[in-house]
């Protein structure tokens, strides 16, 4: 290394990445078998097909929006965000988040829209096949999981390269090892489990960074305030300002690589959202009410993890660094983070950093093998191979398909530390490869007047326009392709652009040319659920009894539902047009136009705006999750006692018309026999 140039000797010793990555892997394991058997004995969830990809459709907002931020919090999520705050100032967080958050707000609606067009789906990719047939799935089925290839990568090389930094485990170790804990837990738990699971994730998540802005803010000797921190930054602009921010500045929002990089991240993330099965599977996963207050409050509390943890760590990390800066290889592989959290906490910083990265490399990885192995199982293996398949051969292939997609995929990411390209690179990436395909998907549900080879040809035609203009701008600005220009800014705004645009242009072209359908929405109605009757046969349980397996609502509850469906409809338009406004105009363009510089107040007003959001997140993910949730805590915890006390409680569905909710499928409530309760009573 030439002098400099910071480095870091991994402070942590092997021993204890290897106890991370394996051990948790397994505790987390042993849980999730847990969860799995307590689900089953007290909830009669029993893991038929439809439990393991659905759910059985009834997750309540809270918890949907606890799983929204957990598996949207990827490994850049944290890295990636302190890395641009490094390289942009205080407008790196902010263009991350906005650039990441307005996503899951639109998502908000194309939820609502799928629960009430096609209310039996199982994937996003079955709704396109119900509506235009096999050509324009098969093209879908592609991006999609190119999607997932994309997301699963950038959770691995990121993941593994903070392992290899902090531990010094083999970064090729970290790739294969990382995903077989993970793998593990989901396969015993199915999307449900992995809802509980996720959950744990977060709260470690969002402690860590509590911890981290606490340190920065308030504690720590160098820093310890927002004022030194500030006076910190205002060296570091004197020492090395910031080209293309005004007056050189850290410590504004007139940032002209933090807007490119905020353009870049808009498009790349709208693919990242409306093209991974993952979200779907979320809503399809929610009760049809819940999906989109789910969403709304998931994509509201998630705007302040990037926002706080990078306007901590990467602003750390410049104001520690002194005058050794850190590589641009090491900021691209994400860093900037480790490098802080060591400069800020010593060892601690080294091991709160371990967990939080793979706290949310793993829960992203699981929405990511759920995505992938219901595409594998519904889209291609029932839909192509055996559409005959019952439950139990349905759940082996979700099981194979988990475990192939893994080794294939820990391969690939091993493949990437090789060849250079690191997390870093498949960000600003992402958008140019798989963007092409946002807008014929969003239109699939929202325009009835898309034709079928608009919805076929604009993706891969997208993607040859997006690549040309990636690489073709790559080499006239640099005159050869490296991953290093290549990987830089103008190239990526022009590939993303692209992407994202053309589409535009080209799906009412080929509608025009090709005519109208005016498609009536029948066919994804008809979409119906998995025969599972084989795997309820197998655990003796009736399989109406099993959530989401019943007959369904009568015709009164489904008018009710659909009646609560259009007025959620109508708020979510609305709610999200003024977000998006918030969060993409009314915030950020005063703030650039004016090429505003921050004072010291005014940077320690946005650091505790930042502070008091996260506290709104712990208790949006947090807490209501568990209010939302208590009568069933409760119920659990109450049927547990019993059992331990050796009385064995009966088990029966509530009906809906018992007083449960009206929508959604209610918690089965216990029937609990007088001397049970008697029991129950004595021990109060
Ligand atoms: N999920 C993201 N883009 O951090």
């Amino acid at each position: 290394m030439s002098e400099g140039v910071a480095t870091f000797e991994a402070p942590l010793t092997q021993g204890f990445g290897y106890g991370i990555i394996l051990g948790l892997g397994f505790a987390f394991a042993l849980l999730m078998i847990f969860i799995t058997w307590a689900l089953k004995r007290y909830q009669n969830e029993v893991q038929t097909s439809e439990m393991f990809s659905t759910a059985g459709r009834s997750v309540k907002s809270g918890l949907v929006a606890a799983a929204v931020v957990s598996s949207w919090t990827w490994a850049a999520t944290l890295l990636q965000s302190s890395a641009v705050a490094y390289n942009y100032g205080i407008s790196g967080p902010f263009y991350y988040a906005s650039g990441a958050t307005v996503q899951i707000l639109l998502f908000a609606t194309i939820a609502i829209e799928l629960k009430r067009r096609a209310p039996n789906a199982h994937t996003f990719l079955e709704v396109i096949r119900a509506r235009y047939g096999t050509t324009v799935h098969v093209v879908f089925i592609v991006f999609c999981l190119m999607t997932n290839v994309l997301v699963t990568a950038m959770l691995l090389t990121g993941g593994s390269a903070v392992m290899t930094s902090l531990t010094g485990v083999p970064t090729a170790a970290a790739c294969f090892l990382l995903p077989i804990g993970v793998v593990l837990y989901t396969l015993f738990g199915g999307i449900k489990a992995t809802f509980i699971t996720d959950y744990m994730h977060t709260v470690v998540i969002l402690v860590v960074i509590f911890l981290f802005a606490f340190s920065a803010y308030a504690t720590n000797a160098e820093l310890g305030s927002p004022g030194k921190v500030y006076d910190a930054l205002v060296a570091a602009a004197k020492a090395h300002p910031v080209e293309g921010n005004a007056e050189g500045s850290y410590l504004t929002m007139r940032s002209k690589e933090g807007g490119i990089f905020w353009i870049i991240n808009l498009i790349g993330n709208f693919g990242t959202v409306f093209l991974d099965n993952g979200y779907y599977n979320k809503a399809i996963a929610a009760s049809p009410v819940h999906a989109f207050p789910g969403y709304v409050i998931g994509g509201l509390c998630w705007f302040a993890i990037p926002w706080l943890c990078a306007t901590t760590m990467g602003i750390s990390a410049l104001a520690l660094e002194g005058s050794q800066r850190m590589s641009s290889g090491d900021v691209t592989a994400g860093l900037v983070l480790p490098f802080a959290a060591v400069r800020l906490l010593g060892y601690s910083g080294a091991v709160a950093t371990t967990l939080m990265i793979f706290m949310a490399v793993t829960s992203a990885f699981s929405a990511q093998l759920i995505a992938v192995s219901s595409i594998v199982t519904y889209d291609i293996y029932q839909a192509y191979i055996d559409p005959a398949a019952k439950g139990k051969r349905l759940v082996w292939v979700s099981h194979m398909a988990c475990i192939v997609y893994a080794i294939i995929m820990a391969g690939f990411a091993t493949g990437l530390y090789y060849a250079g390209i690191g997390m870093g690179y498949l960000y600003l990436l992402m958008g140019v490869i798989i963007s092409s395909a946002v807008f014929p998907g969003a239109m699939t549900l929202l325009w009835k007047g898309q034709n079928w080879i608009a919805a076929a040809a604009s993706p891969p035609l997208g993607l040859a326009v997006s690549l040309i203009a990636w690489l073709v701008t790559a080499k006239k600005e640099y005159g050869t392709l490296t991953v290093e220009t290549t990987g830089s800014n103008y190239p990526m705004l022009a590939g993303n652009v692209a992407a994202l645009l053309s589409p535009v242009i080209f799906v009412p072209i080929f509608t025009f040319v090709f005519g109208s359908q005016n498609y009536d929405y029948e066919s994804m109605r008809a979409i119906r659920k998995v025969d599972d009757t084989d795997v309820a046969a197998a655990a003796h349980i009736d399989l109406e009894l099993v959530p989401g397996e019943g007959t369904g609502p009568s015709a009164t509850e489904s008018e009710e539902e659909t009646r609560k469906l259009n007025r959620a409809a109508f708020y979510s338009r609305s709610l999200t047009i003024f977000m998006t406004l918030a969060l993409m105009i009314l915030w950020p363009i005063p703030m650039y136009g004016s090429s505003y510089v921050f004072s010291k107040k005014f940077f320690t007003g946005w650091v505790v705006v930042g502070i008091i959001w996260l506290f709104c997140t712990l208790f949006g993910v947090v807490l209501f999750p568990l209010y939302e949730g208590r009568a069933s805590i409760v119920r659990v915890v109450r049927m547990m006692s019993l059992d331990l006390m050796g009385r064995k409680p009966t088990v029966y569905r509530a009906h809906k018309a018992d007083g449960a909710q009206a929508s959604g499928i209610a918690t089965p409530a216990e029937k609990i026999g007088e001397e049970d309760k008697g029991a129950l009573e004595a021990s109060a």
